[in-house]
Order: structure tokens, then C-alpha cells, then sequence
């Protein structure tokens, strides 16, 4: 099976103080994966040193056969490896219809931009609805929807979205969860960061569980484990973690 994504004893962290740990996954060709772990653990630490935000101190990363261990977010954006961060990090200022087109960064997806554009506004009734309210405007689930859609204006080859329901109600974490599973039949593999271990086996066909920066887990849709099993997962058999 072809390799599109192949992390291989990737360390990385923030000074003095290293998160990921000699940390190895892949992603074959065709497929999607979900990340899952105790908060704090480098998940999303995991997503900046794919999409070269944070530089790894050793190991390596290759996408498509390429090695992008070193390259900087534009090359890395530019390959197709697209990344939609954690919280809200939109400009409260730009109108979403300018926000996205922005976000339409590479020639790659400039190209594409006006079709790119009506895609996401078929998957996102409500940003259609909203294309000239400011951004700060919009509410948790709908910035979580512009995020996700600025994504897709990149042209993505794989998408990484982390923790994409936080905080969300259950409906609005529904018509998410909906919009990315149209996104993923679409053909787009996907990362997805998430604690509902259900959830992301709903969406993606293999996890890896996260803990102190390395995979201690492996989970498929064959072996998954029933709810029990994620609480001892996520807390231990003693209850303590
Ligand atoms: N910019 C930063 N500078 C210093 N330390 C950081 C920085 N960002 C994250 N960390 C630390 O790195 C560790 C891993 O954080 P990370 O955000 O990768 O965890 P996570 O598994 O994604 O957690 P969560 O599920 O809460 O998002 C944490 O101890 C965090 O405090």
C-alpha cells in the first residue's frame, strides 16, 4: 500500500521542554485517521510539526513519497497538506466571502478559488447566508465552519482538522460532523483531532492514541473497543491518570 503520509521517531517541542517522543504513524493511500489522548499530550503539537509551524529536532516527516521535515508552511501548504487549527484564529475584521477568498493561498488553489467557493458554501448553507458579516459576528459553531471552509479553499490533498466539535452543542457538533463526512466522501483523507473516540471511528478508519508525545495505541473499526474500554483508555484501570 502506498504511504501519503509516513512520520517516522518525530521529536519536537517548545524550547527546553519536548512534547512528541519519538512519535511514528502513517497514513495510506485512501484513507482517513483520527488522533485521540489525554489533553495536553502534543496532538495538536503533532499538527504544527506536520504543517511546519513548529520545527521538529528529529525524525521525519515525508508527504507523497517527498520528505517536508524541514520545509516551511507555504511549500507545505502549497504540496496540499492543509491544516484548520484549534479555536478561533479568523480575522474579527474581514467579511467571510473576503475571508475565504483569501484563504485561496497557493496558484494551485487560486486557480481553482471560484469553484472552491461555491463548494463550500453548498456544504455551509449558513456561511452562504452570512457572506457579508464580519467574522467576529459569527457564532462558535459557524467560526468552526468558516475555519473548516478556508481549508477547503486551499485545495487540500489531506486535511487536518483539530478537535473540529469543541464546544460545540450537540446539534451543531451534528451538521459538522455531517459536513466533514461529505468532505471525506469527497475524497479528501483526512486527520482529525478529536476525544470522542465513537465519533472519530464514525468518520476516519483508523486512530492512534496519543499519550506523553508517542503512540501507545492502534485502534481500527475491526478492533475497536466498546465504551468501558475508552474510559480505561483515557483514565486508567484505577480511575487515576
Ligand atoms: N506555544 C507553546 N509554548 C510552550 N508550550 C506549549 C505551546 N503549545 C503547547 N505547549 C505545551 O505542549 C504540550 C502539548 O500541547 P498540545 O496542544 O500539543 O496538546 P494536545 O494533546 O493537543 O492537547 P488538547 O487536547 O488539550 O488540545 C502541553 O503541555 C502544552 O502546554
Amino acid at each position: 500500500m502506498r504511504r501519503l503520509l509516513d512520520i517516522i521517531g518525530l521529536q519536537a517541542g517548545y524550547g527546553a521542554s519536548r512534547v512528541l517522543n519519538d512519535l511514528s504513524l502513517h497514513i495510506d493511500e485512501g484513507e482517513s485517521i483520527g488522533l485521540f489522548g489525554p489533553n495536553g499530550h502534543g496532538k495538536s503539537t503533532l499538527l504544527k510539526a506536520i504543517s511546519g509551524l513548529l520545527r521538529p529536532t528529529a525524525g521525519s516527516i515525508a508527504f507523497d513519497g517527498k520528505d517536508i521535515t524541514t520545509q516551511r508552511p507555504p511549500s507545505i501548504v502549497a504540496a496540499g497538506l492543509i491544516h484548520a487549527p484549534q479555536g478561533n484564529t479568523l480575522f474579527g475584521n474581514m467579511r467571510i466571502a473576503e475571508t475565504l477568498e483569501l484563504a485561496a493561498f497557493s496558484k494551485r488553489a487560486k486557480a481553482e478559488a471560484g469553484r472552491h467557493l461555491e463548494e463550500v458554501y453548498a456544504l455551509f448553507p449558513r456561511l452562504a447566508e452570512r457572506k457579508q458579516q464580519f467574522a467576529r459576528t459569527l457564532s462558535g459553531g459557524e467560526r468552526q465552519m468558516l475555519s473548516i471552509g478556508c481549508a477547503l479553499m486551499c485545495a487540500p490533498r489531506l486535511l487536518m482538522l483539530d478537535e473540529p466539535t469543541l464546544g460545540l452543542s450537540p446539534r451543531l457538533k451534528e451538521e459538522l460532523a455531517a459536513a466533514i463526512a461529505k468532505i471525506s466522501k469527497t475524497g479528501v483523507p483526512l486527520i482529525v483531532v478529536e476525544q470522542d473516540v465513537e465519533f472519530l471511528l464514525s468518520l476516519t478508519d483508523r486512530l492512534y492514541m496519543i499519550e506523553h508525545g508517542e503512540v501507545v495505541r492502534e485502534i481500527s473499526s475491526a478492533n475497536a473497543p466498546d465504551h468501558e474500554e475508552v474510559m480505561r483508555l483515557y483514565f486508567g484501570a484505577e480511575g487515576a491518570h
